[in-house]
């Protein structure tokens, strides 16, 4: 079952073109969708929800089509715009009440599912509270509980961790993840963090310039890119330890420093020789091979890339912050 698909899908401005001929095809469960400021994110967002017309192509979600069912999209779909949008008098409890109406649901029902959506999304007695004296995390939560409230099959959050500090990114990151695991909501989240992404989406889509790059799943993407990173001393007979081993395994046929793209970019690259792990032997082979030249074994680990160095072209591509994620804007 396809959640969002689209085919050759356009949209021209008069000065820029913000979606050129994209082809999705997203699954139920947790989808990144990842760009720099100005990829198109926003815009596929707003296509997908009937609320604009694309140039040319098609999109369907959830199976109706985007230029035809739009109303019917939207009573299936939640939506967490980017951008501040709570009215800052009212209280998270009125405003969701409020959004539950819109949504269809009667009085009672309303405010029952605004109750537990407010609960779920870790806001008690400040929920009373206007919404204007509330911190950046507290109205991100307002914003996803409004799109949750009525218990749609899928969510797009656009930038849900903006303005967040690193816990607060995790925070909202968890509940995110909590929004499939435990009610079986389909989303796609944007965000301009690859880092981010990694840890929360099953599926990660790229797009650059209104264009795909890249629409891998996450784990077999990282898996794919396993890499052994070994670090030898130099010694007497060997003064570039790092060439001498790259050399030697080279020679007995392993693939050395070439086991992905981005792989020259990787912190500390110059002091490490990257091994490509998919050869069973590859860990016997580099043992072997230090202690026939003489040297000393600083360490030998696997290696999983993080998406942010292999979604990057190497000369583009900043050192990734320990911890954090990289940001591409
Ligand atoms: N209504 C509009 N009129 C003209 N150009 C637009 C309009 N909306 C978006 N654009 C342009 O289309 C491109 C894509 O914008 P979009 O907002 O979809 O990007 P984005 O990936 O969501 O970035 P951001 O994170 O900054 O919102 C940008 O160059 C933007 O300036």
């Amino acid at each position: 079952m396809t959640v969002i698909a689209t085919e050759r899908l356009s949209k021209r401005y008069p000065r820029v073109t913000a979606l050129d001929r994209l082809d999705l095809g997203i699954k139920p469960g947790v989808t990144g969708l990842v760009g720099a400021n100005g990829a198109g994110k926003s815009t596929l967002i707003k296509i997908l929800l009937g609320l604009a017309p694309a140039t040319e192509g098609n999109a369907s979600v959830l199976g109706m089509d985007v230029r035809t069912e739009g109303p019917r999209i939207r009573e299936r779909v939640g939506y967490m715009p980017e951008h501040d949008c709570l009215p800052p008098d009212v209280s998270a409890t009125e405003f969701v009440v409020h959004m539950a109406r819109m949504a269809g649901l009667p009085p009672t029902a309303a405010r029952e599912r605004t109750a537990d959506t407010l609960r779920h999304v870790g806001l008690y007695e400040e929920r009373y509270r206007p919404m204007g004296g509330y911190s950046t995390g507290m109205k991100q939560r307002v914003k996803l509980a409004q799109a949750l409230v009525h218990d749609p099959q899928l969510v797009f959050l656009d930038e849900p961790t903006n303005g967040l500090d690193p816990v607060g990114r995790d925070d909202m990151l968890g509940l995110i993840r909590r929004v499939h695991t435990d009610f079986g909501i389909s989303v796609l989240v944007t965000s301009h963090l690859l880092g981010e992404l990694e840890r929360t989406c099953d599926h990660v889509v790229v797009i650059d310039g209104g264009k795909l790059l890249r629409s891998s799943a996450t784990a077999d993407f990282t898996q794919a890119t396993a890499a052994l990173a070994v670090e030898v001393t130099d010694s007497d007979s060997h003064p570039d330890g790092t060439a001498a081993l790259r050399d030697a395994l080279l020679a007995a046929g392993l693939r050395v420093d070439s086991a992905g793209p981005g792989t020259q970019t990787l912190p500390g690259a110059g002091r490490i020789v990257l091994v490509d792990a998919a050869d069973e032997h590859a860990h016997d082979v580099v043992r072997d091979t230090v202690a026939e030249l003489g040297l000393g074994l600083v360490r030998m680990e696997q290696r999983r890339h993080r998406i942010a160095e292999v979604f990057q072209s190497p000369a583009a591509a900043p050192q990734a912050p320990e911890g954090g994620g990289t940001d591409v804007r």
